[in-house]
């Protein structure tokens, strides 16, 4: 085990050991490096900086290519499988696919050493928590933990949240301490609080851009060459889109079909999108008109009381430079009608969502969404303009029936607990885009960096 301390994060450090249980992406993120070089905080190193021994392990399979993979690691070791993780273990994170958390725990759950810490990080608590509850045995402690980012985002600043379901406050401090090593900002919730928030922040925006790849995947375009696709907002539903179609179906399927408190959102997104859609194809302009101010105001305030702040979340300018079009002749951004913005807010009034309540507990993904939101509703004319297309101009009305069709799809899939469906419904839209991921990641990535980055900066200035 570890021999030297430099800065135990807690007396006795030295004999803490950390299983990890599932070293897909997420895992490897609390266990070795994060795969990208503008990261400076590796996490394996901050783990031996707190000399911690990190035991780990992925299906039996993959023993061998994991042991050559960490041959290099000092503090970790490859084991079989769970049951030798368990034993040996303080804290143990459960880092498998949302799905299949039940029988994972009920499989290795009883191997856990007396006197343990366990907890998971899959995206949603429900059925994470059930299985604790039901397959560990009663001495041991359960805190829970969920990144609110990617495993491409540096974790500094980004929400944690924690979850102290059944712990001591000594356990709940230790598992504290050897979190703290990410540089995130932590936050306490319990288990419920997490999912009806992660239902709002996560499962309902994923719904809109997983609509908007279905939309222009059956209308048969790459959008980023079509001159009906040019600007910031555009730039953001794209890059967007593409991020979450360049990473692993169960994810996203996990967070939306396995959250109970996620079904009511998709369903009231679909239901708005439909009812708007309706109103623009019968050109019923003053309902149009009158329902889109309404929910302007429930969600965004009064003009005179407004519920956004002094200055726009999304930075003036930053995202318009992030287009994956090779065309610089496409011209100016020609008026989008943004049908999945207003149904976005249709859908938070019509449930009494105010985005802003959850900002703490966003992800990078529903900052952006959010901003772009904003904009539409924020800026001089923009929204009028938008309701007039909406209206007037037939341009968007095919992609507009296609994105209305795939929301009720995905709505759908969610309600009926639809695993098989939602994973082919996903996968050939990904292979449609795929050949543009390399390059969208790298865009998209550049993107969230700069804003995270003017989020930064405008922190220090409301700081000084
Ligand atoms: N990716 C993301 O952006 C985020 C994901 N999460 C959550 O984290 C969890 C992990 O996600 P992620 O790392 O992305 O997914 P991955 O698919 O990359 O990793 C999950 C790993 O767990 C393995 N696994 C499955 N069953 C077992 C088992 N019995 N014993 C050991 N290992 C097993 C899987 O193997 P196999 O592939 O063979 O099934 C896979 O390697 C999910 O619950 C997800 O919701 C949380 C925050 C962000
Ligand atoms: O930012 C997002 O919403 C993402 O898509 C990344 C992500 C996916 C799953 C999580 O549980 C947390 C973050």
């Amino acid at each position: 085990m570890a021999s030297t301390i430099s800065s135990a994060p807690f007396p006795g450090a030295e004999n803490f050991v950390i299983g990890i249980i599932g070293m897909g992406d997420m895992g490897k993120i609390h266990a070795h490096v994060v795969p990208d070089e503008r990261l400076p905080l590796l996490t394996q190193q901050v783990f031996q900086r707190l000399c911690m021994w990190i035991l780990a392990c992925d299906r039996e399979e993959k023993y061998e290519d994991l042991v050559k993979e960490f041959a290099h690691h000092p503090n970790i070791q490859i084991l079989r499988n769970g049951h030798l993780v368990s034993r040996a273990s303080n804290y143990i994170i459960y880092s498998v696919e949302a799905a299949v958390i039940g029988q994972v725990v009920a499989e290795y759950g009883p191997s856990t050493r007396l006197g343990a810490i366990v907890g998971g990080q899959t995206s949603c608590k429900d059925p994470e928590i059930r299985a604790f509850e039901e397959h560990l045995p009663s001495d041991v402690d359960i805190v829970s933990c969920h990144s609110l980012h990617g495993p491409n985002v540096d974790p500094r600043g980004q929400p944690l949240v924690l979850i102290k379901h059944r712990a001591s406050d000594e356990s709940f401090a230790k598992v504290e301490a050897v979190l703290r090593s990410l540089g995130s900002k932590h936050v306490y919730l319990s288990a419920k609080e997490h999912d009806r928030i992660t239902a709002d922040t996560q499962a309902v925006t994923h719904a809109a851009f997983l609509s908007m790849g279905k939309a222009w995947h059956a209308t048969k375009q790459f959008p980023w060459e079509s001159s009906r696709y040019v600007g910031g907002i555009e730039n953001v539903k794209i890059n967007l889109m593409l991020r979450i179609y360049s990473q692993k179906w169960h994810v996203y399927a996990g967070l939306a079909i396995l959250n109970p408190e996620a079904h009511k959102q998709i369903n009231q997104f679909a239901k708005s999108t439909t009812e708007l859609f309706y109103l623009m194809l019968e050109g019923r302009r003053e309902e149009l008109r009158a329902r889109v101010y309404a929910a302007k105001e429930r969600v965004f305030g009064r003009d005179d009381n407004p519920k956004w702040g002094p200055k726009p979340l999304l930075p003036e300018g930053v995202v318009d430079r992030f287009s994956l079009s090779k065309n610089n002749a496409h011209g100016p951004s020609i008026p989008n009608n943004h049908l999945s913005l207003l149904a976005m807010v249709d859908c938070w009034s019509a449930l009494g969502i105010v985005p802003y309540d959850h900002m703490i507990c966003s992800t990078p993904l529903f900052r952006l969404w959010l901003g772009v939101t904003e904009h539409l509703f924020r800026t001089p004319g923009l929204l009028d303009e938008s309701i007039r297309v909406g209206i007037e101009d037939t341009t968007y009305r095919r992609d507009d029936l296609q994105f209305t069709i795939a929301a009720c799809g995905w709505a759908e899939c969610v309600a009926l607990g639809q695993f098989e469906t939602w994973r082919e419904r996903f996968c050939v839209t990904q292979k449609f885009f795929e050949p543009r991921f390399a390059e969208a990641i790298q865009v998209g990535q550049a993107m969230i960096k700069a804003v995270l980055e003017a989020d930064k900066e405008d922190e220090v200035v409301e700081k000084e």
